[in-house]
Order: structure tokens, then C-alpha cells, then sequence
């Protein structure tokens, strides 16, 4: 029997999991997690305040180097101390072990918007579209107004989110800056209250050669900065093959999202990417993701143009109305121009 604070993933998934049961489909399923492991650049970003000018350039090429190659990499020596992350994650515990019902409520009882807590994939059509999973998708801006109150959870989420926006603000700089960009664009535009945190729990799951724990896709955001427990889970795609991302407790992993990839032409990478669920153990990350407000016009800042220009907000209508319309996010594809290559849009879930 589900424990009360589990969602009713099994209950919502039985006509799809019978259905994929009967009919073999999983042998069309790509083996999720027979995935070769590797572990993913690492960069040490104390390097950055340092006074020796060689050491901070050499830092700022290793991070402009992995955007454009891998679109994923990890900070060590972030200046994030343990306890901040430590903090967050107890609260993040006890948020998802509260019964189901009062989870759904999420307006009565957490003083978030409506819409903050989602489990699964309500629109999935195939087995592929279904997410093992829960999420809290907060706006910043629920937890920065005063009357969110203040309580524990929502100071842990203040200063997580006030500590990594510095860490976000400074890897955007050095990305706008490699691009030839000397701009105040995302100090102006990505506010701490246009941004979102995502609290995600994957509850163990008795299929997890069939079904995913977060579907297959790409963030929205200009950045992600994700943390992760022990528990192993993320995927990646790199250079077309999927590939299992190691856990390091004391990195935070950086993921490059769709409007990087947008005002930077196509140079920085928004990596494809997806968790796989275990059998035993329940899995928790947190993600940071560094947003503009929704006016924000998003143009590529070189030409031609492989996309066209558009508002953060008309994206995000966009990609809901996607998830809404095909059960997953097409995303930049939909904004190719004529010089913008076509390509084949994979499977997404929505973080908008
Ligand atoms: O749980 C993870 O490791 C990744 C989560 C993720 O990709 C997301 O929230 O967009
Ligand atoms: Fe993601």
C-alpha cells in the first residue's frame, strides 16, 4: 500500500503500465539504466577571486569550454556552505513527507500559487511521457512576499536562492562576457524574484527499467544550478549517447537551458536531460532556475539569427500549451528561423 504522502502514480499509470505490459512495448524502451557513468567537468570557481589574473582567466575558459561542449558541468569551492545546503534539504524532507491531499492544496496550506505542486506526467500519452516523481515549482516571488510569512521552509529557500543567485549572476556575466558581451542584461532582468526553485522527490519505483523519474528534456531557464543527494539518477545526453551523471555531494552541477542557448546563437548547449528512478531509494535534488521577468525579449546577440526573437512569457505559453497539447515540450525548435537548422525534438517534461 502507498504511504500517505506518496502520490497516486500507480493508481494514475495502471491503464498505460498494463497496456505497455501486454503489448512488449518496453522492448522498444531504450535501456535506461544501463547507462555508462562518467563523470562530468569539474571546476573549481574559487579560482574566480583570486588576484592572480592567469588563474581567474583560466577558470573563465574551463567554464566557457564546458558550456559550449557539454552544457552540464559541476562547481566545486561554490562558497554554498553545507549547512545552507544541509538546511534546505531537512525542510525539503519534511515538505514532501505531509499527506498527499494537503500537498495538492498547496494554496491553503503553503501559501504558494496554485499549480506549485506537481507529481507525474498528467498528460502523457505513452509510457515514455510518464515522470516517477513530485515537485514543489516555487516562484521566488511566492516566498519573497510578505505575506508568505516566515517560517522555516521559506527562510531556507531565501537564503539557498539569495546564495546561489550570486553564483548564477557571476557565471552569466563570464558567459555574456565570452560571447563579446559587456552587458547588464540578466543584472537587470533576472531578479531574485523572477526566478524559481524546484524541489523534486522520485519515490522508489517497482519498474525502473520502464519508467522514468523526470522525462527526458531540456530547462527553460538561462541556467540551472542543481543539487543532488548520493542517491545516482541524472542523465545526460553527450555527443548522442545517454550517459549517467556521477553524484558529488560537493558540487553543484550547472545545466545550461534553453535561453542561453537562444541569445547565444546556439554556442552554449541546452543539454537534453532526464533521471532514472531506483527500485529501493527515494532520490531529492533541488534545482535554482536563473530567469528573467516575463516581458524579458530573448535575441540571439550574434547573426544570422537561428531563432526568432521572443518574450520569456511567450515561451513559457508556449511550451505549456506543448505540454498540453502532445503531453511534452517541444521548446527552441518551435522558434527556428529559416537559417536555424531543423532538428528532431525530443521528448520534454515542462519546468515553466
Ligand atoms: O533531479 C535531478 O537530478 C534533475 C532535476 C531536473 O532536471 C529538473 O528539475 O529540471
Ligand atoms: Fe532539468
Amino acid at each position: 500500500m502507498d504511504l500517505i504522502w506518496n502520490p497516486p502514480l500507480h493508481e494514475a499509470y495502471k491503464i498505460l503500465l498494463s497496456k505497455t505490459q501486454n503489448s512488449n512495448e518496453e522492448n522498444g524502451f531504450d535501456e535506461l539504466l544501463a547507462v555508462e557513468e562518467c563523470e562530468v567537468p569539474v571546476i573549481d570557481v574559487s579560482r574566480l577571486e583570486e588576484s592572480d589574473e592567469v588563474r581567474r582567466e583560466e577558470c573563465k575558459c574551463e567554464i566557457f569550454k564546458a558550456c559550449q561542449e557539454w552544457g552540464l558541468f559541476q562547481v566545486v569551492k561554490h562558497g554554498i556552505s553545507n549547512g545552507i545546503l544541509r538546511g534546505l534539504r531537512v525542510e525539503q524532507e519534511k515538505i514532501f513527507k505531509q499527506p498527499f491531499e494537503k500537498k495538492s492544496k498547496e494554496n491553503t496550506f503553503f501559501n504558494f500559487s496554485s499549480g506549485s505542486y506537481r507529481w507525474g506526467s498528467p498528460n502523457a500519452t505513452c509510457i515514455r511521457q510518464l515522470s516517477w516523481s513530485e515537485a514543489f515549482h516555487i516562484p521566488l516571488t511566492d516566498i519573497l512576499m510578505p505575506s508568505a510569512g516566515s517560517n522555516t521552509f521559506s527562510w531556507r529557500i531565501q537564503e539557498f536562492g539569495s546564495q546561489v543567485s550570486i553564483l548564477a549572476q557571476t557565471l552569466a556575466d563570464i558567459l555574456a562576457h565570452k560571447m563579446g558581451h559587456k552587458c547588464s542584461f540578466f543584472e537587470e532582468n533576472c531578479l531574485a524574484s523572477t526566478c524559481y526553485i524546484r524541489l523534486n522527490r522520485y519515490p522508489p519505483c517497482p519498474f525502473p527499467s520502464q519508467v522514468h523519474g523526470l522525462m527526458p528534456h531540456t530547462d527553460t531557464a538561462f541556467l540551472t544550478i542543481l543539487h543532488q543527494d548520493q542517491v545516482r539518477g541524472l542523465q545526460m545526453v553527450k555527443d548522442g549517447k545517454w550517459i549517467s551523471v556521477k553524484p558529488n555531494p560537493d558540487a553543484l552541477f550547472i545545466i545550461i537551458g534553453d535561453l542561453f542557448q537562444a541569445w547565444s546563437n546556439g554556442v552554449y548547449k541546452s543539454v537534453e536531460h532526464r533521471v532514472v528512478t531506483n527500485p529501493k531509494l527515494e532520490r531529492f535534488s533541488m534545482a535554482y532556475f536563473f530567469c528573467p521577468s516575463d516581458d524579458t525579449l530573448i535575441e540571439s546577440c550574434t547573426e544570422p539569427s537561428l531563432y526568432n526573437k521572443f518574450s520569456f512569457g511567450e515561451y513559457r505559453q508556449q511550451v505549456r500549451d506543448d505540454v498540453h497539447n502532445f503531453g511534452y515540450k517541444i521548446g527552441l525548435p518551435n522558434f527556428l528561423t529559416r537559417t536555424g537548422t531543423t532538428f528532431d525534438a525530443p521528448l520534454q517534461h515542462s519546468n515553466v
